[in-house]
C-alpha cells in the first residue's frame, strides 16, 4: 500500500520557496519564490539579496535612517525570474513567501506567469500591494494564498540510522 500522509504539490512547493528563504541575508523579512511548470517541474528560484558583485557586508541592511536595503535589494520573484535563464516562463505557477510588490508583478505579467500562491500578504494595506493587485486582475494573473493543513516540515540533516529513525531493511520484508 503507498504512503498517504505525502505532502502536496503546493506544500512541496511552498517549501521550496519558504528552504529558498533562510538564504537571505535580511535581517528582518526572508523572502523567498519558486516557479513551477504547468508539469510541476521546477523553472526557477530566487530570495531577496544584492545584486551579484555588491557585498553583504558593505551595502546597508538598515530599513531607515540615511542609507537604506530598499534601492539595492532585488526581490526573490524578480531573482526567481532572472534566475529562469531563458527558460519559458507562459503558464507557469509563482510560489513565494510574500504578496508581490508592484515592481514584481510587471516582471510576473510580463514573462507570462499566471498563477501566484502566496503566503504572508503582511503589507496588503499599502499603494505598491494594491497597485500590485489592480495590475495582475487587469491583466488576469490569479492569486490566493497557500491552502494546507499543515503546520510544519521538519528537515532533519542526520541520516535516518544516526537519528535513531526506525527504518525497514529488506531483511525485514523476508
Ligand atoms: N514581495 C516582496 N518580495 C521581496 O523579496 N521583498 C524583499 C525586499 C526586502 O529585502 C524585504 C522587505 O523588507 P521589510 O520592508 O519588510 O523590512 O523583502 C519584499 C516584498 C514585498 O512586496
Ligand atoms: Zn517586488
Amino acid at each position: 500500500m503507498k504512503r498517504t500522509d505525502y505532502i502536496s504539490w503546493d506544500e512541496y512547493f511552498m517549501g521550496v520557496a519558504l528552504l529558498a528563504a533562510r538564504r537571505s541575508k535580511d535581517p528582518n523579512t526572508q523572502v523567498g519564490a519558486c516557479i513551477v511548470s504547468p508539469e510541476n517541474i521546477i523553472l526557477s528560484t530566487g530570495y531577496n539579496g544584492l545584486p551579484c558583485c555588491c557585498s553583504d557586508d558593505v551595502f546597508p541592511w538598515e530599513r531607515e535612517g540615511a542609507e537604506t536595503k530598499y534601492p539595492y535589494v532585488v526581490h526573490a520573484e524578480l531573482n526567481a525570474i532572472l534566475n529562469a535563464g531563458g527558460r519559458v516562463l507562459r503558464g507557469a505557477r509563482l510560489y513565494v513567501a510574500l504578496f508581490p510588490c508592484n515592481e514584481c508583478a510587471k516582471a510576473i505579467i510580463q514573462s507570462g506567469i499566471r498563477e501566484i500562491i502566496y503566503f504572508s500578504d503582511k503589507y496588503a494595506e499599502t499603494a505598491n500591494i494594491r497597485a500590485s493587485k489592480r495590475m495582475l486582475d487587469a491583466a488576469g494573473v490569479r492569486y490566493h494564498p497557500l491552502q494546507t493543513e499543515l503546520a510544519s516540515i521538519t528537515l532533519d540533516f542526520r541520516a535516518p540510522e544516526s537519528a535513531g529513525i526506525p527504518q525497514k531493511s529488506d531483511a525485514d520484508e523476508k
